[in-house]
């Protein structure tokens, strides 16, 4: 836990009944609950600036009666500022290290946040502490010449750490109290799988639960006083190792449902820079429109299948509610309403009522179709089998080297002697496979196939109602049909909601505008 002192006490003790920020009321939200009644979660885009970081504490303010836990991303870009950096510093000397352009980036913005915010010292000094520890660090990468996914995960933590500071910092200054806490310190523990830990959720719920607390003695107040606790989203702690951890890429919209489940919060509102979950990614369709509500499966399969909307297993923590819920009460929850959702809201439009996601089924009578992703740059195997017909084994021999190699796939289609795949699209580091790997990867079908590697193709998925595939299906092709494109891979589960179509990327965009004017228009 970072300091829990009240900078602009002086201003708070004048106003215990609530801020004044230049004349503008600011409420200390939920003072009457006892305990915390939402998670609000705001991403990269949200706190980009010192401008919005106000409009987030104005966010969290607005909803008076409500009691919520805050979790954040790092500032907009420096998750890949970070990256970058590191990966610049192993090619550096060291000396060069604290010229890196990404560096340089992440200091005159978050040095410029405290500037603008009017942090106190004490809280400037230890974001600046941190700023000197990350130039540190990045030498000593640059010395090793080495970036292992652990150095990485260090190296990625300190957005989080740095944002959650200045952001916890600017709410004590204008009155509300609030605690910076490291997800790490908390206990959010993790399997030792750096760059992508699975969250050990016993551990995990139990540390919370200990850890995070709704009162706080703080400098400035003079009792024990209500606090709005600020988490860094996407850190853990590897159970082993103790070192810090992610969640992948995106891993904040898990943090934050995460902590929803551990304290039995009904409601996990995730603020974006979009009016919720939209029909198709607005920056390809900016027609798209807002889904009101979506079950747990459309949500996954669409952030699985590239929508960054949401982290692809941020919606496990409502499918273990569900779950848990079931085993408590001996009832099947698969067609009723669980108490706990997630919202997903635009931070830029707070009139917008949002999305909203939860377990169980919903009323599907009216709807065709659901939303459609668009995932690019994904690579695409043909494997035909050298000797043609009745070979049994075929599949169980193709998968196994794809096991070998610690390769996963996405999509499949199969024959009895070819199978088509594409090669898994939720690497959560958006690493590509290199050329090494690719020509290593063709190599190990020698004597069992013949392959033939396709880069550059997308997926468009299409989530829909399944009881109306055929219709679907229909309305899909003809569009694709009148575009003069050739669906070069298709895949469509019998019980599944989705529809997964290959095609060249080139034509991708046009596709997918094409197949929301046909549905949504
Ligand atoms: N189906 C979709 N619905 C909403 N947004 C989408 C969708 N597909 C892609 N996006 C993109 O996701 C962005 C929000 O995700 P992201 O930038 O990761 O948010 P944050 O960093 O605030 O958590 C939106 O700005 C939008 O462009
Ligand atoms: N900062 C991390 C974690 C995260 O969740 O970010 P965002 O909420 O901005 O997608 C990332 O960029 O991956």
């Amino acid at each position: 836990m970072a300091m829990a002192h009240a900078s602009a006490s002086s201003e708070a003790t004048k106003h215990d009944e609530g801020v004044v920020e230049g004349g503008h009321p600011l409420l200390c939200p939920g003072k009457a609950q006892e305990r915390f009644t939402k998670v609000y979660k705001f991403g990269g885009s949200s706190v980009a600036s010192a401008e919005r970081m106000k409009q987030v504490a104005k966010i969290v303010c607005l909803f008076e009666e409500e009691a919520p836990i805050v979790v954040l991303s790092a500032m907009g870009k420096t998750t890949n500022n970070l990256i970058i950096a590191g990966e610049l510093a192993v090619e550096s000397k060291s000396s060069e290290v604290k010229d890196l352009q990404p560096l340089r980036e992440i200091k005159e913005l978050h040095e410029r946040t405290l500037d603008e915010l009017q942090i106190d010292e004490e809280t400037r000094q230890e974001v600046m502490d941190l700023l000197e520890e990350l130039g540190q660090l990045l030498i000593g990468v640059s010395l090793l010449k080495d970036l292992t996914p652990r150095s990485l995960d260090s190296l990625v933590s300190f957005g989080e750490r740095l944002s959650t500071r200045i952001f916890a910092g600017y709410l004590r200054s204008v009155g509300v109290p609030s605690v910076q806490h490291d997800a790490f310190e908390l206990g959010i523990t993790t399997t030792d799988q750096f760059t992508n830990g699975d969250l050990l959720y016993k551990e995990s719920i139990d540390n919370i639960r200990k850890n995070l607390k709704r009162t706080a003695k703080l400098e400035g107040w003079d009792n024990l006083v209500p606090i709005i606790p600020i988490v860094t989203g996407f850190l853990g702690q590897g159970s082993k190792t103790g070192a810090i951890t992610t969640l992948g890429r995106g891993g904040s919209d898990l943090t934050a449902t995460f902590i929803g489940l551990a304290l039995d919060i009904d409601e996990v509102v995730v603020w974006k820079d979009v009016d919720g979950v939209m029909t198709t990614d607005p920056r390809v369709v900016p027609s798209a429109l807002p889904i009101p509500m979506l079950t747990v499966d459309e949500a996954a399969e669409l952030a699985y299948f590239g929508a960054t909307v949401l982290h692809p297993q941020s919606m496990q923590p409502l499918l273990e509610k569900q779950r848990m819920k079931e085993i408590e009460t001996g009832q099947d929850f698969d067609k009723e309403y669980i108490d706990f959702k997630v919202r997903v809201r635009n931070s830029y439009n707070t009139e917008a009522p949002g999305s909203i996601i939860c377990a169980g089924a919903r009323d599907m009578s009216d709807t065709l179709l659901t939303s459609m992703v668009l995932k690019s740059g994904v690579n695409m195997l043909d494997i035909v089998s050298t000797r043609m017909l009745g070979q049994y084994g075929f599949l169980a021999k193709v998968f196994g080297v794809f096991e070998d190699l610690q390769i996963s796939v996405d999509v499949v289609a199969t024959s009895e002697v070819s199978v088509s795949v594409t090669l898994d699209i939720s690497k959560i580091w958006a690493r590509d496979l290199d050329e090494d790997e690719l020509s290593k990867l063709e190599n190990s079908f020698d004597g069992l196939a013949t392959v033939k590697l396709r880069t550059n193709r997308t997926i468009i998925s299409m989530i829909h109602n399944s009881d109306q595939s055929s219709e679907v299906l229909a309305r899909t092709f003809r569009v694709l049909g009148n575009l003069g494109v050739n669906a070069e891979m298709i895949s469509k589960g019998a019980f599944k909601n989705n529809l997964a179509i290959i095609v060249e990327e080139s034509v991708g965009d046009r596709c997918l505008q094409e197949l929301h004017k046909e549905f949504f228009s």
